[in-house]
C-alpha cells in the first residue's frame, strides 16, 4: 500500500446527476491532517461523503487504504463525524460508548477510547450535560471505537468557542501524531491553517492544493 492513505483522482461527484464536485485530485499521507477549505455550498460535504463511501463517484476514483470505499472488499477502519450526531437520551458518557462498542467488531476498550479523546474523567456524566466541546470529543470517541485509522470530519469545530476549538484542534493533532489520518472539511481559515496540508474548494473545484503542489500550513 502507498503511504497515501487517501487518494482522490479526477473525482466528479454530485446529487441526482448534478455535478457539485468537479475533477478533484488530492492525496492524504498517513498520520497527517488535510483540510478541505471552502465556503458555503462549495462541495465539501459531497466530497467527504464520497470519500466515506456514502456516495458513488460520477467519474474518477477514490481509494482509502487502497480500497474503493463505495464497494470495499472488507470493512475499512474509517470513522466519520458529520455535523449532526445522534445519541440515545439519558445515557452517561460511558453508556453511550458501551452502546457503540456493542455494535462494533473488535472495539477499543471504553477507558482507552475515553482517554484518547480526553473524556476519561467524564465517564459517569450524562452526555447531555457535556458542553459543546465535550460533545465533539464524544463524537470523536464514537468514531474511534472501531479502531479507526482514518477520520473524516465535517466542520469539527463549527460553533465552538475559540478556546474549545483550539482544544479540539490540539486533540486532532495528537491523534494524527498517533498515526491517524484525518481529512476534514472547514469554512474556518484558522482551522485550515492548523492542518498539515490545505486544499481550497470553490464551486466544487480544488483551486489550490492539487495533488502535485499542495500548500503546507504556515
Ligand atoms: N442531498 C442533496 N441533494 C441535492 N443537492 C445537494 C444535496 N446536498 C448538497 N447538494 C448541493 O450540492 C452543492 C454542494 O453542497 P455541499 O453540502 O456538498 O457543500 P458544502 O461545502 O458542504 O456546503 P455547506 O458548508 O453549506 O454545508 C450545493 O449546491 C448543494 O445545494
Amino acid at each position: 500500500m502507498s503511504d497515501h492513505v487517501i487518494e482522490v483522482r479526477e473525482l466528479t461527484a454530485g446529487h441526482g446527476g448534478v455535478e457539485t464536485v468537479r475533477g478533484v485530485s488530492f492525496t492524504v499521507a498517513r498520520g497527517t491532517v488535510y483540510a478541505l477549505l471552502g465556503g458555503y455550498r462549495s462541495g465539501k460535504t459531497t466530497l467527504l461523503e464520497t470519500v466515506a463511501g456514502c456516495r458513488r463517484p460520477m467519474s474518477g476514483t477514490v481509494r482509502v487504504m487502497g480500497a474503493d470505499p463505495y464497494a470495499p472488499s472488507e470493512r475499512l477502519p474509517v470513522g466519520t463525524v458529520w455535523r449532526e450526531g445522534g445519541l440515545f437520551p439519558g445515557l452517561t458518557v460511558a453508556e453511550v460508548v458501551d452502546a457503540w462498542r456493542r455494535w462494533t467488531v473488535n472495539p477499543l476498550d471504553r477507558d482507552e477510547v475515553l482517554g484518547l479523546v480526553g473524556l476519561d474523567r467524564r465517564a459517569g456524566t450524562r452526555f447531555e450535560r457535556l458542553g459543546p466541546a465535550g460533545l465533539r470529543r464524544l463524537d470523536l470517541a464514537l468514531a474511534l471505537v472501531g479502531r479507526a485509522e482514518v477520520l473524516l470530519l465535517d466542520e469539527p469545530t463549527a460553533g465552538l468557542p475559540a478556546t474549545d476549538a483550539h482544544a479540539i484542534r490540539g486533540l486532532l493533532r495528537d491523534l494524527a501524531g498517533a498515526g491517524v489520518t484525518i481529512l476534514l472539511a472547514t469554512r474556518d481559515l484558522d482551522e485550515a491553517c492548523a492542518a498539515d496540508r490545505v486544499g481550497v474548494l470553490e464551486e466544487g473545484r480544488l483551486t489550490i492544493g492539487r495533488a502535485s503542489g499542495s500548500l503546507r500550513a504556515a
